[in-house]
């Protein structure tokens, strides 16, 4: 591959987390304890807050800055810095790490501070998540629940094409990937000619998406300009939104999901910036009906990129992940400058770290959907994982207690992948 930027670290062509990604996150080790930036290269953990105590980042922005703003324990202040100074770090870390740059390359005891095995390293939280929102802004997933949940005359809303639709999410509810998710109880009402019951949801499910993260937020009474808005985004990772369908479809009316959504929401920890993803822009759909001025976006209408994605499913008593469904996140219809433009227009103050989901993305078949209701069409068509010695089928509708889930996403480049890494979760019991 001609003159694509090399590491002297190394690792194959199809590594998520080549020297062109450089996602945020936090981290922290056994044997310290503190969580502290980093970013990821190869099979390697890059120690951010060690490359500032060593003062390797010199550059105007954050020169004066990044031993402070790189020790805390979470990436809400660097967030807050805005992009150029994002871009500077990961310019700077881009260098470093480059294999014609001999300040790493060339030093064992650097190399020794800065450096950490992936496998020696435990993920957080990349920040506090102020504020969690979802939006619903994928039109094949919003026109499927529609048609199951409402009848096939009033699937999109009649609001659906004029703005993005949303819900407010619990923060307190966002974990990173690898936490357990214990199905919840609540109120379901399975047969509607009886009162409704109590008790552990049956219909567990999955919500694939894509969350990002705001940067430098808004004043209360302002707005985000659209064409700004990516100054405003400080990065993207993968979402999953579990679903309790029972729940949901009882209690969403009139005001939208609430505990069905509210117990556990998983996201991958390492925060891929609009940078990196910034080759594999691709255009919303054309918009129709017209969006009103303040949603126009005169910057482009690449608004989303083509991120393949995937769902896994591991089955409770398997060993195995096997891929149910194959989408993109080019399905989404509205951009992440429209949802963050909309979100802000009526003056709701917007914080760095704050969370915002796109929304379930499926694609046009079975097959490359987001959620298990749509794979397998209200749990009348089962989904068949061959069994671990082939011998047979496990069938699923919905999730049992055991499967585990893991949403995977990258963009193929050329000579490389930028990806997301793990979106994992495993279904504990509901507590008696
Ligand atoms: O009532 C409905 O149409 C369905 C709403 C949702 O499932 C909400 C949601 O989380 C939206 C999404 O992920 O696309
Ligand atoms: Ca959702
Ligand atoms: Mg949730």
């Amino acid at each position: 591959m001609a003159n694509i930027l090399k590491s002297f670290i190394s690792y194959p062509e199809t590594h998520e987390f080549p020297i062109q990604n450089l996602p945020f996150g936090i981290f922290s080790t056994k044997n310290d304890a503190a969580p502290r930036a980093g970013t990821r290269i190869g099979d390697f953990v890059v120690d951010i807050k060690a490359v500032a105590q060593a003062g390797l980042f010199d550059g105007p922005l954050l020169g004066g800055k990044a031993k402070e703003v790189f020790s805390k324990p979470t990436l809400n202040d660097f967030m807050a810095l805005g992009r150029p100074s994002w871009r500077e770090a990961r310019a700077k870390l881009q260098s470093l790490l480059s294999d014609s740059n001999p300040t790493l390359r060339d030093s064992a005891q650097l190399r020794s501070a800065i450096f950490v095995g992936t496998s020696d390293a435990i993920m957080h939280l990349p920040c506090d998540i102020p504020d969690y929102t979802d939006f619903y802004a994928g039109r094949n997933h919003a026109t499927n629940v529609g048609i199951m949940f409402r009848g096939k005359d009033n699937a999109l809303q009649p609001n659906w094409l004029h703005l993005p639709v949303g819900y407010h999410g619990r923060s307190s509810s966002v974990v990173p990937s690898g936490t357990p998710i214990t199905r919840p109880c609540g109120q379901r009402r399975p047969d509607a000619t009886k009162p409704p019951v109590f008790g552990p949801s049956v219909r567990l499910d999955i919500e694939l998406e894509m969350g990002f993260f705001v940067g430098p937020g808004s004043e209360m009474g302002s707005r985000i300009d659209i064409n700004h808005a990516d100054e405003h985004i400080f990065g993207v990772c993968l979402l999953n939104d579990w679903s309790a369908r029972d729940i949901q479809n009882w209690e969403y009316v009139p005001l939208g999901p609430f505990l069905a959504k509210n117990f556990g929401t998983t996201i991958s920890p390492w925060i891929v910036s609009l940078d990196a993803l910034s080759e594999f822009a691709v255009e919303v759909p054309a918009q129709d009906p017209e969006v009103l001025p303040y949603l126009k976006d005169i910057s482009g209408t690449s608004g989303t990129y083509d991120i393949k994605l995937e769902v896994d499913l591991k089955p409770a008593g398997s060993s195995k992940f096997s891929t149910v469904s194959k989408g993109s996140a080019k399905y989404l219809y509205w951009s992440f400058r429209q949802m963050l433009a909309h979100h802000s227009v009526g003056g709701c103050p917007m914080r760095p770290g704050d969370l915002l989901g796109s929304g379930t993305i499926s694609g046009e078949t079975s097959d490359s959907c987001g959620s298990f209701l749509e794979m397998c069409w209200n749990a009348t068509k089962p989904l068949e994982i061959p069994s671990d010695d082939g011998s047979g089928v496990i069938k699923r509708t919905f999730l049992e207690d055991g499967d585990e889930v893991n949403l995977r996403g990258y963009c193929q480049g050329q000579g490389y992948r930028i990806g997301f890494g793990d979106c994992k979760g495993v279904i504990l019991p509901a507590k008696p």
